[in-house]
């Protein structure tokens, strides 16, 4: 039988090598693996060569902030989908903030559903909200397929009346209970609010504005807090979780911990947190404000070991956007900017620069952060997440040898600002396929489809 595409001559991403090895693609499906050259004669519509690229499993993309509905021209599904594509991500979940209304109810989350359609270049699902108030809207939203729940135990900053508003300890523990009783996950965003913003009010009122002033206000203390309470709750109502963007060492071993106490819990870090210091994010200035903050070199470097002794489930890019303005506040303070950073276009290729070229990781390795595990742990596997027969096509084609400098001209965000601009990156993305669909090329040879995207319903949770 025809195939649709060949895929040929490229290094292959497996779970647990690369290899040499020739791809067949039949309706949007990797129908067969073979080695290099072995294809020669397979009838296929159209053929690829991929000499001297690496062929990954697309990335899944957990933890992206598009903003939509009414928050859209911040970033929004088109712009936000594309510059995922030409990062080599195949599958995003879209946070249920900073859009308004949040993503907080079955009709938000249905009504998020529908303008999401057609507008996304790349697969995608959408994450529901945990907040004061909601928790008869849980059990709804997981059944029209959402990936999870995102609560926050800070303030969550945004715009509106309506924004999106954090947990307290009562809507914690009586939605993780609620969430526990569907089998639904939870995420949360683990910083004490009250040291947060004890600290915070304090540097605004004695005029500390600087980088080092905001980091000092969200120490790792803050973190490991919000953690341990999280995951005493969890202990009592056995809601699986998910810390987002664990930004200190001490809290990774936290979770850890857990695990072997027997707890379905699982850590995710952003590139930044493995790549920037807080020296860093004063050099740089707002692009590289986030929250939790940078840290310093040494707890870089513990992140790094503890990745590499498995304890890192999952890498995301915590895409924050907003209007270049919000980053340049008129009050010249760093406390003003708007905290989030813009990532998305480049997790992929940072994390192999940094892991694999600098520091000698395998790619198979980031490979199973970037996509293996995000897969399994939000139910997308065995579709997507790895390069096998019968799962989708979902490709990043990458030159492992290709540098470049990142300038904000290559940025597909709609506002084009990055910490990472300036950044000499040693690979770069040649293309991306989802399901067999070319929908970046490097090199532009051809139009790529733009709103190939389709909503996934994410399995695995058991309703
Ligand atoms: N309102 C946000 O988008 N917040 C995000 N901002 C960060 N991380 O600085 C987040 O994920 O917490
Ligand atoms: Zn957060
Ligand atoms: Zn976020």
């Amino acid at each position: 039988m025809s195939l649709d595409l060949v895929i040929h001559g490229g290094s292959v991403v497996l779970p647990n090598r690369v290899m040499p090895l020739d791809i067949a693609i039949r309706d949007g499906r990797i129908t067969a693996l073979s080695s290099r050259g072995e294809s020669e004669g397979w009838p296929a519509e159209r053929r690829v060569d991929a000499s001297g690229l690496h062929v990954f499993p697309g990335m899944i993309d957990v933890h992206v902030h598009f903003n939509e509905p009414n928050l859209g021209h911040w970033e929004g599904f088109a712009a936000g989908s594309a510059a995922l594509a030409a990062g080599g991500c195949t599958t995003y979940i879209d946070m249920p903030l900073n859009g308004n209304p949040p993503t907080v109810t079955v009709k938000a989350f249905e009504a998020k559903l529908k303008l999401a359609s057609g507008q996304s270049a790349v697969d995608y699902c959408l994450w529901g909200g945990l907040v004061p108030g909601n928790a008869g809207e849980l059990e709804g939203m997981a059944r029209a397929g959402a990936a999870g729940f995102k609560a926050f135990l800070s303030d969550p900053g945004g715009v509106g009346e309506g924004r999106f508003r954090q947990a307290d300890d009562w809507t914690l523990y009586e939605g993780m209970k609620r969430i526990a009783s569907f089998g639904g996950l939870l995420a949360l965003h683990a910083e004490n609010d009250t040291i947060t913003s004890m600290l915070g009010e304090a540097a605004a009122a004695e005029g500390r504005t600087d980088a080092s002033s905001f980091a000092a206000s969200r120490p790792v203390a803050a973190e490991t807090e919000a953690v341990g309470k999280a995951l005493h709750f969890a202990a009592l109502t056995g809601c699986r979780l998910h810390f987002v963007h664990i930004s200190s060492p001490d809290a990774v071993r936290m979770i850890t911990d857990a695990k072997a106490a027997g707890l379905d819990v699982t850590a995710e870090t952003c590139p930044h947190y493995l790549l920037l210091t807080d020296e860093d994010m004063a050099a740089i200035g707002p692009a590289a404000k986030c929250a939790p903050p940078l840290r310093g070199r040494e707890q870089i470097e513990q992140l790094w070991a503890l990745l590499e002794e498995g304890q890192i489930d999952l890498i995301a890019s915590d895409h924050s956007p907003c209007p270049t303005s919000m980053k340049e506040p008129a009050s010249g303070s760093f406390l003003d900017a708007w905290g989030g950073i813009s990532g998305a276009q480049s997790s992929l290729e940072l994390m192999l620069d940094e892991g694999v070229k600098r520091r000698g990781l395998s790619c198979e390795r980031i490979s199973k952060l970037l996509s293996g595990n995000p897969a399994r742990r939000f139910g997308l596997y065995p579709n997507k997440g790895e390069i096998m027969v019968g799962a989708e096509a979902d490709l990043a084609l990458v030159d492992m040898n290709r540098s470049y400098t990142l300038q904000a001209e290559h940025l597909k965000y709609r506002h084009k600002h990055s910490p990472y601009i300036g950044r000499t990156i040693g690979c770069r993305v040649a293309a991306t396929y989802v399901r067999g669909v070319k929908v970046y090329d490097l090199a532009c040879r051809e139009a790529v489809a733009k709103d190939h995207g389709r909503p996934v319903l994410p399995r695995g949770i058991p309703l």
